[in-house]
């Protein structure tokens, strides 16, 4: 096999622990006839284990040096590998009848904008089973009144439920990084349970919270929310952004935007 040297530029950490290798391929527990999409498939730490449960699979990555390995090892009826950049590739003609069920230890430079560029195509995205470094996994997963709990887990958390999985620590990696890791599920909601009327809005207005999370919300919003709004909403304007709940940052930017 060729020599191939981790790059730093793309996030490569290979995955190497089979204790760890084992337990994210049975949380994700492929089944035959499933559509599975893996983001970054390197040397195949993930990738062979999951070929064993599924006849195919759709692989995303960036490295030619990693694609031509693959190539060699797996044929193209059973490995269609997209020579791309996951943060540009278009995810939905994958799809077809079936929601795709995306995987990957992600490069950790890029995990947080190619969430979102996930999100952006969540209609066909059934999971998402991910490696990321433990703080993200802490933020997105983070419930109100906690020190994690920001922008990100309240953007993603409108999308998606976010389940925190398991710890994985630096050593099951090659070369180790520098910083803890933990595999987090995100599920699309079939319905988003509080439909904000502009997204966009609601993004910018939780962006604003969040700048001043240590004043009052009423304080923090005060350019894009009239005080008699809380009241109307039942929303204590006392309150600090990190204690307000998904639910109540659309309500705010139902009312305001
Ligand atoms: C952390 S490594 C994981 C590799 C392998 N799945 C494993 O667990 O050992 C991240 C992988 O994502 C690839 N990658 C980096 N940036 C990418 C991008 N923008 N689009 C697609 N793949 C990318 C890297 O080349 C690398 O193979």
């Amino acid at each position: 096999m060729t020599e191939h040297r981790a790059r730093k530029r793309f996030g490569q950490h290979f995955l190497h622990d089979p204790g760890i290798i084992d337990r994210l391929v049975r949380t994700v527990a492929p089944m035959a006839g499933q559509k599975l999409v893996e983001i970054g498939p390197g040397r195949g730490a993930l990738t062979y284990p999951l070929l064993e449960q599924v006849a195919h699979l759709d692989v995303v990555e960036l490295d030619r040096d990693l694609i031509h390995l693959l190539r060699e090892a797996v044929p193209e009826e059973r490995l269609t590998i997209h020579q791309a950049d996951a943060l540009r590739f278009d995810f939905r003609p994958l799809a077809g009848d079936l929601k795709l069920r995306v995987v990957g230890n992600l490069p950790y430079n890029i995990s947080t904008p190619l969430i979102f560029h996930l999100l952006e195509q969540a209609e066909v995205i059934g999971d998402m089973t991910f490696m990321l470094q433990k703080e993200v996994v802490d933020r997105l997963t983070a419930a109100p009144g906690t020190s994690d709990y920001g922008r990100l887990s309240v953007m993603v958390q409108y999308h998606c439920q976010a389940d925190y999985l398991f710890f994985v620590p630096p050593g099951a990696f090659q070369p180790p990084p520098k910083v803890d890791s933990a595999v987090v599920r995100l599920t699309p909601h079939a319905t988003v349970p509080w439909p904000a009327r502009d997204p966009v809005y609601l993004g910018k207005l939780v962006n604003q919270a969040f700048t001043q999370r240590r004043k009052a919300v009423r304080n923090a919003l005060k350019t894009l929310v009239e005080p008699d709004i809380f009241d109307a909403l039942g929303i204590d304007p006392g309150l600090r952004p990190d204690h307000l709940s998904v639910a109540d940052y659309v309500a705010l930017a139902n009312a305001t935007g």
